[in-house]
């Protein structure tokens, strides 16, 4: 029995992203009292997202204080969840007097707070109203907790990782090392697309996807995606590329007005937190797509693969080799990109 649950435990290490359910399955084996004390901190932790996302953050053995913050619903959330029995321990934060607390001590603080799209908009028409709400929270992130590492989650990711940098700048607390907008949905969706199409377990696949997080700034490099195939024509990745550009508008139609993609999103998000407290813990080689400051092309934030470690980003790593279809995606992306990460700037610089 625990032989074979040893060997489950060593495919799901083995697939990389994607190891949330090793975790449920490591718990009985790695006591908490040999991992470090972690706090990781929710801000939107009622919302559609957060809400799974609370609950998957509590079931990881590697978090030992959860604070989850809303500014409605969140006495609930946090009773609820907290009745889970794992050792992380649970605390509700519900108004803005308490955002200090809720953010004190945290080493991961997750942003999910913002609303979210409905049919017709675009990421960017969000922007008016999640651009003040991120802008506040990282004010108090750059007051309370000013060394931890952020996850960004809240919309549009392309515009709001460049306001928190000059928040963070503003304030002196700025650590472009510790600062990530979280584009692992669209890593989760292109290695779930390219496996059904190429006929391979989905948890043996990778591909990197890098540029932003909207529409055509979505890049996935189905030419470095694993395992190869013969199987897939131009035509076929075309498809791919348009169908993981599109994933979210797609989620968006399906749920015809009662929002955006919150359970894929809560995955994607509990995924990417665990690997950054792998990589606070020292856990070597984890390597997870984000949207960071970057040098990889003149733009000045990019997505692209990036190793985590004790300080957030150990090294943002280069593109690799691109098919010709992906060179010209690569090109013709960056004017949007540019001025959503100029919109960004341009709004914390004013405000
Ligand atoms: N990065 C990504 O891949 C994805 C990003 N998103 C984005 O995540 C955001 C949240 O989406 P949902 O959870 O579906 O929305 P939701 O509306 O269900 O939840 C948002 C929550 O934020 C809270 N909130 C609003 N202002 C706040 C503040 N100042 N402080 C703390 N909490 C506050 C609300 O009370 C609500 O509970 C949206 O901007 C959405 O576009 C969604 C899916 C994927
Ligand atoms: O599409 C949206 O509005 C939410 C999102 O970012 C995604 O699902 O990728």
């Amino acid at each position: 029995m625990r032989t074979s649950l040893l060997r489950s435990m060593e495919s799901v290490r083995r697939s990389g992203s994607g190891s949330v359910p090793g975790q449920l399955l490591r718990r009985s084996f790695v006591s908490s009292a040999s991992t470090p004390q972690r706090k990781v901190a929710i801000l939107g932790a009622a919302g559609g997202i957060g809400q799974p996302l609370s609950l998957l953050m509590k079931l990881n053995p590697l978090v030992t204080h959860l604070s989850l913050y809303d500014i409605a619903g969140t006495p609930g959330v946090a009773a609820d969840v907290s009745h889970i029995n794992t050792p992380a321990e649970v605390k509700g934060f519900a108004t803005e007097e308490q955002l200090g607390q809720a953010l004190e001590g945290a080493d991961i603080v997750i942003i999910p707070a913002g609303v979210p799209r409905k049919p017709g908009m675009t990421r960017d028409d969000l922007f008016n109203i999640n651009a003040g709400i991120v802008k506040s929270l990282c004010t108090a992130i750059a007051k309370y907790c000013p060394h931890a590492i952020v996850n960004m989650i809240s919309n549009p990711v392309n515009s709001t990782v460049p306001i928190a940098s000059e928040v963070f700048k503003k304030a002196g607390t700025y650590d472009e090392k510790k600062l990530f907008g979280v584009t692992t949905l669209d890593v989760v969706r292109a290695k779930t697309f390219y496996a059904a199409k190429a006929k391979v377990p989905v948890a043996e696949v990778n591909v990197p996807v890098v540029g932003g997080h909207a529409g055509i700034t979505i890049l996935p490099l189905f030419s470095q995606a694993t395992p190869a195939t013969n199987a897939l024509g131009d035509e076929d990745i075309k498809a791919l590329t348009k169908r993981t550009q599109d994933g979210g508008t797609e989620v968006v139609e399906a749920k015809a007005g009662k929002g955006s993609a919150t359970l894929s999103m809560a995955y994607a998000g509990a995924v990417f937190a665990d690997a950054c407290l792998k990589g606070l813990n020292g856990v070597p080689d984890i390597v997870e797509c984000s949207f960071v400051q970057s040098t990889v092309t003149e733009l000045p934030f990019f997505a692209s693969k990036v190793r985590l470690g004790k300080n957030g980003v150990e090294e943002v790593l280069g593109l690799g080799s691109l098919s010709e279809f992906e060179k010209a995606g690569l090109e013709s992306l960056k004017p949007e990109l540019k001025s959503s990460i100029e919109k960004g700037i341009k709004f914390a610089q004013e405000n």
